[in-house]
């Protein structure tokens, strides 16, 4: 996507929030998840090794690079192969940056400041094998907790992603607690806080980005989150696979659906082992996003 428009940040390319904007106003609001589940791998046919994560996730890029706005590997599926397994996904990542594909590293991290500060490094700075355009993040340790990697995004034009309400049933008994002052709406008043700071942007397109589940109903509405003051994009898990639908999606969001970037994984990675097979479910998920 654009490098180096007029509101450039150090780094020299376009804060994330616009380039994700530009992204999704081209392609539509579609994010496809790489999850190379070992039962996956094998229903393409594939070792669950590193060769067969390796021709999963070039397939995956190959299939979706000019359909959806943005790529997500669950680094987890990566991790578990140990180093092999993390050197495909940066291939992977550096394979999408090529293809002009925008790309969330989906990490979840969260720790201490001094920590946290080198999961920043490894996730959001520019010359990082791992770099990615932005990255998962919880907030459990504290909003504020998350300083290094908010500050190191804004400064190298990359962004992040806070867990605000998640797609699983479970996540209800943290993120739900505190009534009209819930844990959730804090998440979500912080990350309008700190969209100020690309108050500069077009239509307010920040780039600290909340994720919150496609599963989530009128929990939305009920804990009286404000998502489209918040001004940064919505990641919106949990459709396909965990049964929600893109109609859900336009109810459960409402005045903020087009902030949804909606993302899918298994539902479209099961149109494999053939990149036309997958590329066709990203097809039709899209167009139930964008109809
Ligand atoms: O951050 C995420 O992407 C995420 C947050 C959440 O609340 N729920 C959720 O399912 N995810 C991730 O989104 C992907 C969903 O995969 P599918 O259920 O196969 O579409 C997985 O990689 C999850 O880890």
């Amino acid at each position: 996507m654009s490098e180096a428009p007029a509101g450039a940040t150090a780094a020299g390319r376009a804060p994330f929030g616009e380039r994700l904007a530009a992204a999704t106003a081209a392609r539509g609001p579609l994010c496809v998840g790489v999850d190379p589940h070992p039962s996956l791998l094998a229903a393409w046919g594939l070792a669950d090794d590193a060769d067969g994560l390796r021709r999963f996730s070039l397939t995956v890029l190959e299939a979706v690079a000019d359909v959806a706005a943005a790529l997500k590997p669950q680094v987890a599926l990566y991790e578990r192969h140990g180093s092999a397994g993390l050197a495909v996904l940066e291939e992977l990542l550096a394979a999408a940056r090529d293809a002009g594909m925008l790309t969330i590293a989906d990490a979840k991290r969260g720790d201490i400041g001094s920590t946290m500060a080198a999961y920043a490094d490894a996730w959001l700075r520019d010359g990082s094998p791992l770099a990615a355009d932005s990255v998962t993040l919880s907030p459990y340790l504290g909003f504020e907790s998350l300083r290094p990697a908010l500050d190191l995004a804004a400064e190298t034009g990359r962004g992040v992603f806070v867990l605000a309400l998640t797609s699983n049933p479970e996540g209800a008994s943290v993120q739900h607690v505190g009534g009209d002052a819930s844990v959730a709406r804090r998440i979500v008043d912080a990350a309008a806080a700190e969209n100020r700071r690309y108050a500069g942007s077009p239509e307010g397109h920040g780039s600290v980005g909340l994720v919150v589940g496609a599963t989530v109903g009128g929990a939305v509405d009920a804990l009286g989150l404000d998502l489209a003051a918040m001004a940064g994009p919505i990641l919106a898990p949990g459709l396909g696979a965990q049964g929600a639908t893109p109609a859900d999606l336009r109810t459960t969001f409402g005045a903020a659906y087009g902030q949804v970037l909606g993302t899918s994984s298994r539902d479209i990675l099961t149109g494999g082992p053939t990149a036309a097979g997958v590329r066709e479910r990203a097809e039709r998920t899209l167009a139930e996003l964008a109809g």
